[in-house]
């Protein structure tokens, strides 16, 4: 981790930043296992306020990238720095099917170490902006899909994160819900808080600063 402003107090340049990250899988059984190599040398960074789109088809390694992003797989070559609080959507949402969506706020805003009364400011706003107050008191494993996808989504920005990547946020989302999506980016990118979108494709080219295409193991810019 690098601090989280630059020498003086002036606001960092960038609030992240992925150098020369490499990674490969190993692949079948001995005597045929290989070693199948996904990232190449991945050079990635995140200005303050940036929305970044990174795209690219399946198998190519926006998943693998993301995890090594926010710390969950280790990168067999290269360095990762960021500032900040970081929000993490993963594309499979990791929820506890027994507890609530109240209950998992609660849980996350003390795992974040959020004071009570702003991890409830902060929810009634999450509810809010993504419309999903009324499933408040349900059971994860009695969530349809696409409010499931709202609750990964809000504890990903329940600590109000400097720097949130998403994986795939919006593939369950009905209409509405993705234009409350943007509103809620378009916001975040206003506070000066970054966003990194990981998609297989992307429709609305417009509503990124940046596209970023992950081809042949390395992220080429659009
Ligand atoms: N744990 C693993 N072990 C072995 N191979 C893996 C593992 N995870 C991913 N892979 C392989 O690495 C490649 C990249 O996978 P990854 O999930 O990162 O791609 P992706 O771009 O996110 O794909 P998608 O768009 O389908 O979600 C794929 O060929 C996948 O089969």
């Amino acid at each position: 981790m690098v601090p989280s402003t630059a020498a003086g107090g002036s606001p960092p340049a960038e609030v992240l930043r992925a150098s020369g990250v490499e990674k490969s899988y190993r692949r079948g059984t001995w005597p045929a296992r290989r070693r199948h190599q996904v990232l190449r040398g991945v050079d990635l960074t995140l200005a303050p306020g940036e929305v970044v789109g990174l795209v690219g088809e399946n198998g190519s390694g926006k998943s693998t990238l993301m995890k090594i992003l926010v710390g969950a797989l280790p990168a067999d070559a290269g360095t990762v720095t960021h500032t900040g609080r970081t929000g993490h959507c993963p594309q499979e949402p990791v929820l506890y099917e027994r507890l609530t969506c109240d209950e998992h706020f609660e849980l996350f805003g003390r795992a974040y170490r959020l004071p009570a009364d702003a991890e409830r400011r902060s929810r009634r706003e999450i509810y809010a902006s993504l419309g999903f107050e009324r499933y408040a008191a349900t059971r994860a494993d009695r969530l349809s899909g696409g409010t499931l996808s709202k609750l990964n989504l809000g504890l990903a920005l329940l600590a109000d994160p400097d720097v949130l990547l998403l994986d795939e946020p919006y593939a369950g989302f009905d209409f509405d819900t993705y234009l409350r999506f943007w509103d809620l980016v378009r916001e975040r990118r206003t506070a000066g808080r970054s966003v990194l979108i990981i998609s297989h494709f992307v429709t609305d080219e417009e509503r990124f600063d940046r596209i970023v295409d992950l081809c042949e193991g390395l992220a080429v810019p659009r």
